[in-house]
């Protein structure tokens, strides 16, 4: 029997990359985030227009469950707009929206339920239960999370009559607390009962910033369809990166559509506490690691004590 004169003549030789510095100077910049974030709680609000592509729906999915394994604590509160929509023109249910809201009757409550509670967020949950048994379900329904009162909205000096469209008087967060502390992802619908259960439809920006808010989160972060808040939507370019909630009061009469409750929701969760609000382009792969671990705001951030600050958008606004 030959023995071998060179131990590695035995060795299977295989081609292994050469080390990249840049990876190393990517994952360290995320330290000072790694800092601020950790055991802190961040509610991420996925909008229903951010959530119409798999990729993009895979990618956010790994992103809440990435942030849960570097240790901060990730809520999620979903929207699905788009879906309601979808699904009342297959019903044949006629649905308008004023001052961004949509008006609910009570058929139209039935399929916002069933849409929300049974269809996406049960996907939510099953893609980030991808990464391990993660995430739990809820709405504002579920031990006493939510409390409704009937919103009152002014559109164009009038006061418009919503039906079913709810405001969020009370929250009781605790059973998101209970979830968060077993180490566990909430996903949140935002449907709830007002103080006779009669189920009401809120608006999921406004849900978040609620729920932001009775957390003490660290962060709202809103994903969006958008680069952020234009100025002048949409005849100019200018995107705004940084604004105080009260410039933002001032800005609120001369929004449109969808960007009146969700920046409403940004100015009143930082007004009530929230350190920082983001709206952030959900279009964008892996858009929650860029806002929390690179020092590149990608949207709009509102602020407590900043003047405004606009950057040009990287493409021009697009009319839906
Ligand atoms: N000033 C503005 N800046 C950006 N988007 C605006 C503005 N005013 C109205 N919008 C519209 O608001 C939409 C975002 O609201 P919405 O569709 O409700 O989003 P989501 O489904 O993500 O909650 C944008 O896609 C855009 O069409
Ligand atoms: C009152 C109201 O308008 N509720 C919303 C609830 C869903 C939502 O907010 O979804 P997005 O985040 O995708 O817009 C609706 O019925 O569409």
């Amino acid at each position: 029997m030959s023995t071998p004169t060179n131990d590695s003549d035995q060795m299977i030789r295989s081609e292994v990359p050469p080390a990249d510095p840049d990876k190393a100077e990517i994952l360290s910049d995320a330290l000072p985030w790694l800092k601020r974030y950790h055991g802190k709680v961040v509610v991420v609000k996925y909008g229903g227009n951010a959530m119409t592509d798999d990729t993009l729906k895979r990618a956010f999915a790994e992103d809440i469950a990435f942030l849960r394994f570097a240790g901060f604590r990730p809520v999620v509160v979903h929207g699905g707009g788009p879906q309601i929509s979808a699904m009342l023109d297959k019903l044949d249910i006629k649905s308008e929206f004023r001052g961004g809201l949509r008006v609910t009757t009570p058929e139209a409550m039935d399929v916002v339920r069933m849409v929300l509670v049974g269809q996406v967020q049960r996907e939510l949950v099953g893609l980030i239960n991808e990464h391990g048994p993660l995430a739990v379900g809820l709405s504002g329904e579920d031990a006493g999370l939510f409390t409704a009162e009937p919103a009152n909205t002014i559109v164009d000096g009038e006061e418009v009559d919503l039906g079913l469209v709810g405001e969020v008087a009370k929250v009781r967060p605790e059973a998101v607390r209970d979830l968060i502390e077993a180490g566990r992802i909430p996903v949140v619908s935002s449907v709830a009962p007002d103080v006779d259960g009669l189920v009401h439809n809120v608006n999921a920006d406004t849900a978040a910033a609620a729920l932001a808010v009775a957390l003490d989160a660290e962060k709202l972060l809103v994903l969006t369809d958008v680069e952020g808040l234009f100025r002048d939507w949409p005849d100019s370019d200018d995107v705004i990166y940084e604004i105080s909630p009260e410039a933002l009061a001032d800005l609120m009469p001369s929004l449109a559509s969808g960007m009146v409750p969700k920046m409403e929701a940004c100015r009143k969760a930082v007004d009530e506490g929230v350190p920082r609000a983001t709206v952030v382009d959900g279009r964008e792969k892996h858009a929650v690691l860029l806002e929390l671990f690179t020092n590149e705001g990608v949207g709009t951030q509102v602020l407590p004590g900043v003047e405004t600050k606009v950057r040009k958008a990287r493409s021009k606004a697009v009319r839906k």
